[in-house]
């Protein structure tokens, strides 16, 4: 079992999601089950991506209505990617809000997970190979409300399940060759770093756009979740991390 998680660029267009499935193929042929996080699609512009979603509202406050309105971007995404899969003939099903068991507090727009239910997941692989879940999204024990995990958050969801579910390892595809001494689109004469520990990931994510969001690095780190950060354009080993 390992879990994947494709984040905005990686969703964006269908011809990226056609790499996308062409992974979770892969993964579903070496590890049998494979249990997919997905955001929200694109950047600021696209019509589903986040920012443009919250550019929406006359102002962004943590409340029940943003938390909604963002949370709908990742329901898109998983709706539209288990439809192609569906499609192409893979096995696989979508879980979301209750049923996708990351279960949080109140704290709207950067929630704190209170525990993980992962009955209806668990049912899931009984009958696919593949579980499609909505990044950055939380559902409130209290209310029944969506939260979110704070901007970045699918990094979390991901992390998180591949604690849960005890993965062999978390994979993350993304526009970038895996991480690199410094972030590659504003830097020269970069490299690929092969493997790092948890501590010098955590101390690498200094950038303005944090390679992998801060909280799931150091959820990671804290469980020793084994991650592998990686290309979805190149087929190139990326970055290992682990202790
Ligand atoms: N050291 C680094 N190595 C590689 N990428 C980095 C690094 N620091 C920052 N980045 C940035 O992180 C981005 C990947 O994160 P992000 O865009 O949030 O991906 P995703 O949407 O898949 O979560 C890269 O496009 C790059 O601009
Ligand atoms: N879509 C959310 C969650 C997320 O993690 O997105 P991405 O994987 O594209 O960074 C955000 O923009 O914050």
């Amino acid at each position: 079992m390992i879990v994947q998680k494709f984040g905005g660029i990686a969703m964006q267009n269908h011809q990226n999601r056609q790499l996308v499935i062409q992974r979770i193929q892969q993964a579903i042929n070496n590890h049998q089950q494979v249990l997919v996080v997905v955001s929200a699609m694109g950047r600021r512009g696209k019509p589903y991506a986040t920012d443009t979603l919250l550019d929406l509202l006359p102002l962004n406050d943590s409340s029940i209505e943003t938390d909604l309105l963002s949370a709908c971007g990742e329901l898109i995404s998983s709706a539209v990617l288990t439809t192609e899969l569906k499609a192409q003939g893979i096995s696989s099903t979508l879980l979301y809000g209750k049923s996708a068991g990351i279960i949080t507090n109140d704290t709207y727009g950067n929630a704190l997970i209170k525990k993980v239910d992962l009955s209806s997941v668990n049912q899931a692989f009984k009958n696919f190979h593949c579980v499609i879940v909505p990044g950055f999204q939380g559902f409130s024990e209290s209310t029944h409300n969506f939260t979110t995990l704070g901007r970045g958050g699918s990094d979390l969801t991901a992390v998180v399940y591949g604690y849960h579910l005890n993965a062999d390892v978390v994979e993350f595809y993304k526009d970038v060759p895996g991480i690199m001494t410094s972030d590659p689109f504003t830097s020269d004469n970069v490299e690929l770093i092969p493997f790092m520990t948890y501590k010098e990931l955590e101390e690498k994510i200094d950038e303005p756009i944090e390679v992998i969001q801060k909280r799931a690095a150091t959820f990671a780190a804290l469980h020793q979740v084994p991650l592998h950060i990686r290309s979805l354009y190149l087929d190139s080993e990326g970055t290992f991390v682990s202790n």
